[in-house]
């Protein structure tokens, strides 16, 4: 599984169906669509993350929302939610901006018209997390957290897949990047604390003056810098994978290209959009949510049975342990018609409302589904169009992705396209 999830994943569904045991990791692999919606949703009590996968994946996310399970989790989600609402999320409209500028300004300060797509988008959407959660600009953190988020997640790719792998230098290594993380992210916590007459719009002081219902209290430093590190990861390189590859699917289909490039010109010009404007830039969202379909940053979520369990004539012992399989779902032949072609008016009203509703799960479903779903579609549709607004993408000859499924799906090396300056 460690060597290549997605290939491993394309040829059990293609060949057993949409329920396949691989015992391998002695855990079963769910392409179902009405399996994922009883998983998902009807007999959701049925389910949960597994802790034992929660376990080893947390030191790279944190031990936060997406990590937690039962109560813990359910506290923890409620104390969160108020943050990542949609009112809220329109307070970092502005941010998505200011950080879009400066890398336009990096750009220009640059002669070649080649860049690396996916470093880019995982600069860009870093630097937009950083942003949104401190205000501050720790820009010159940036690199640091990035190098130190790499080895973190690898770590927990071993932990979770090989563990009998992990030699003294993994290990050692993985020490030291925790260590410089968090460094920063307790020395933020801590001027904080020490200056609490300072008043700041973002993501941390909503968190600090949020208080548990039960208690009346607020999170402890530890729980928030938790909550940091799964912001950390799960905010930036989901969003970032999901738009690199929309710019390469974009730079593969001229005639899509081209018709984001109309819609832009028609309904914006050169203004800089606001998030209200998204609403009515239907091609831009269906851009989108086509390139999630086709490369979903959430491949595959995990899940344990917690009693044993009927689907259909399958009977689940308790314990047994699920990979959904969104990778499979979103270019199953079952659900999509031509699953492999880009095609975002795929997602036009009339259409969409023909595909099985759990066919399409980039953001999960359920109580667990992503907290930050409206501030990741907000960003990333931003930053498509401000990109739209301002170049004309053509792929590079041989520079197809070489997809890599970490714990988000990424294209390792980068996709390197042409970004041509429109007048
Ligand atoms: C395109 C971008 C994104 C994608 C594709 C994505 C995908 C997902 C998925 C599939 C889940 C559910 C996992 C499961 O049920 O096992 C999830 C959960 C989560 N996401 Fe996102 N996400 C994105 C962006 C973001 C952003 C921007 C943030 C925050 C800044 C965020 C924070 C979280 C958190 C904290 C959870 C855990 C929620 C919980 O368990 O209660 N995500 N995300």
């Amino acid at each position: 599984m460690l060597k290549d999830p997605l290939g491993l994943t394309t040829r059990a569904l293609e060949k057993y169906g949409n329920i396949v045991y691989l015992p391998g990791i002695d855990g079963y692999l769910i392409a179902d669509a009405d399996f994922i919606e009883s998983m998902l949703i009807g007999d959701e009590r049925f389910f949960s993350k597994s802790a034992e996968t929660m376990e080893k994946i947390s030191p790279a996310i944190g031990n936060g929302l997406s990590t937690l399970i039962g109560d813990e989790w359910k506290r923890q989600r409620k104390i969160a939610n108020p943050s990542f609402s949609k009112r809220s999320v329109d307070a970092f409209g502005n941010v998505f901006h200011e950080c879009i500028n400066e890398m336009f300004e990096e750009w220009d300060a640059r002669s070649e018209g080649v860049l690396d797509a996916t470093q880019e988008m995982k600069k860009l959407t870093l630097r937009i997390v950083i942003k949104c959660l401190f205000s501050t600009d720790i820009q010159r953190f940036t690199s640091d957290v990035t190098a130190a988020l790499e080895v973190l997640q690898e770590y927990s790719l071993l932990k979770l897949w090989s563990p009998a792998s992990i030699s003294a230098d993994d290990q050692q290594a993985y020490e030291n990047a925790k260590k410089k993380i968090d460094t920063i992210i307790y020395r933020i916590i801590h001027d904080r604390r020490q200056n609490q007459e300072l008043q700041h719009n973002d993501l941390l002081s909503m968190y600090m003056s949020a208080v548990y219902e039960d208690t009346g209290e607020g999170m402890t430093d530890i729980q928030l810098r938790h909550e940091v590190m799964n912001l950390f990861l799960a905010g930036h390189e989901t969003t970032a994978n999901g738009v690199a590859f929309a710019l390469y699917l974009l730079a593969k289909n001229p005639r899509e290209q081209q018709k984001l490039h109309a819609q832009v010109e028609a309904e914006l010009g050169d203004a800089i959009c606001t998030l209200e404007d998204l609403k009515r830039l239907d091609y831009t969202d269906w851009v989108f949510k086509e390139s999630l379909r086709l490369y979903p940053s959430s491949w595959g979520m995990s899940r344990v049975v917690l009693e044993d369990y009927q689907y259909k004539n399958y009977l689940f012992p308790k314990g047994a342990d699920f990979i959904v399989a969104q990778w499979g779902l979103h270019r199953s032949p079952q659900y999509w018609q031509e699953p492999l072609k880009f095609d975002p008016e795929r997602f036009a009203p009339e259409r969409i409302k023909q595909v099985h509703k759990y066919a399409y799960l980039p953001f999960g479903a359920g109580a667990r589904k992503c907290i930050g779903i409206h501030l990741a579609e907000a960003e990333g549709k931003t930053i498509l169009l401000r990109i739209a607004q301002r170049y004309e993408l053509r792929a590079v000859d041989g520079n197809e992705p070489t997809l890599k499924a970490r714990l988000f799906m990424t294209s390792e090396p980068g996709v390197c396209l042409e970004f041509i300056k429109r007048n």
